[in-house]
């Protein structure tokens, strides 16, 4: 199955959601009460995705709201010298503020992070400052699952997938489930299945298509059976390091591994991920190809220190896969 894009258009790809910052615990193997230093990034998964991509040589934009201070200047700015086009990207007036996650790295297995999501002005992006005249120029629209949790940033999104199906834009749905900005997992899944059946492409991981289907311990095979039945047409479910699983609607089956790598932190793995995957996608390499593309992506990502600046280029990304898949490497994995 080949996924089909719109050709010619100016943008291969224009993500929606949050921009925010990360601050990454500078000190690792250590609590955060005990945490003294971090490092800022730009964050957001949306962001993440857009800067990846543009790294990866993609024209990007992104349609998002931040705070009119230093840290929605410092993420604008960021984002500009990484290439992804800001012009949709709107600064919010009412003093709503950027969305901040400390991350903690206890050990590269326990990570968690910390959000402080209040008010944030991402969730302030509202469905008349969404423009069909910069939505048609793209070939993608791709939507984060979180900006779906409140009003009117929900009803921006849906807007947005309606204007990018009239245009024939390609919606690609990141289920992106971050529990603390939902209200209940019934409205949760009330607006991931909205957007799901919708979407021509979703990525998530296993836990997140439960949150989606609102029921525990869900079955690749019925997930798929549900959303073949709308408009889907590949469906990406992600096992960490257990590697993922790309099913197509004519019935195809692909599985990709995760590439083993020294881990210094588990989060960033999905952002990487969705970037090269799509990355490989859309310079029509197929399936097989974009599953080793987004773990290469992923593995050399969680081996660094932040999600955004440490996306790979498609040069690292290939000599990775390349040394990862050489039969001297094989040799030396198995006999250690
Ligand atoms: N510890 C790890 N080492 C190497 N690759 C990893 C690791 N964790 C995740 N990955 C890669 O990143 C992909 C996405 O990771 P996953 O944890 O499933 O998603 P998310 O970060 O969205 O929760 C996996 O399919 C795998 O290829
Ligand atoms: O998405 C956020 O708001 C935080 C991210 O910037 C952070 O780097 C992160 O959690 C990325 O994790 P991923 O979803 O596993 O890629």
């Amino acid at each position: 199955m080949k996924v089909e894009f719109s050709k010619n258009r100016e943008f291969d790809i224009i993500a929606i959601g949050r921009a925010c910052i990360d601050l990454n615990a500078t000190e690792y193997n250590r609590p955060m009460e005990e945490t003294m230093t971090f490092t800022k990034y730009v964050g957001g998964s949306p962001a993440n995705i857009a800067i990846g991509s543009s790294k990866l040589g993609l024209n990007a934009g992104f349609i998002g709201k931040i705070s009119d201070d230093q840290h929605g200047r410092f993420i604008q700015q960021y984002m500009n010298r990484m290439g992804v086009d800001t012009s949709n990207l709107i600064i919010d007036k009412e003093g709503h503020k950027t969305g901040l996650a400390f991350t903690e790295i206890k050990s590269p297995e326990e990570c968690s992070i910390l959000m402080y999501r209040e008010d944030v002005a991402d969730l302030y992006l509202a469905p008349s400052e969404i423009r069909e005249s910069y939505l048609k120029r793209s070939s993608i629209l791709l939507v984060s699952g979180t900006a779906l949790s409140k009003s009117p940033s929900r009803e921006a999104v849906l807007n947005a997938i309606q204007l990018a199906k009239r245009n024939h834009v390609l919606v690609i749905f990141e289920l992106d489930y971050r529990p603390y900005t939902w209200k209940s997992r019934e409205e949760t899944s009330v607006y991931y299945s909205l957007v799901a059946e919708q979407s021509d492409v979703i990525l998530g991981t296993r836990d997140e298509y439960d949150i989606l289907e609102n029921k525990p311990n869900g079955k690749n095979k019925d997930t798929i059976q549900y959303l073949f039945q709308h408009s889907p047409g590949l469906i990406v479910i992600k096992q960490g390091v257990e590697g993922s699983f790309a099913y197509t609607r004519e019935g195809e089956t692909y599985k990709g591994k995760a590439y083993p790598t020294e881990v210094l932190k588990t989060f960033g793995a999905g952002d990487s991920y969705a970037s090269a995957f799509l990355y490989a996608l859309i310079k029509g390499k197929g399936i097989e190809s974009a599953l080793k593309y987004g773990s290469a992506s992923a593995s050399i990502v969680v081996s660094k220190h932040s999600s955004s600046d440490a996306m790979p280029t498609v040069q690292e990304i290939e000599q990775f896969i390349r040394e990862k898949e050489s039969p001297l490497n094989e040799s030396i994995h198995v006999k250690g």
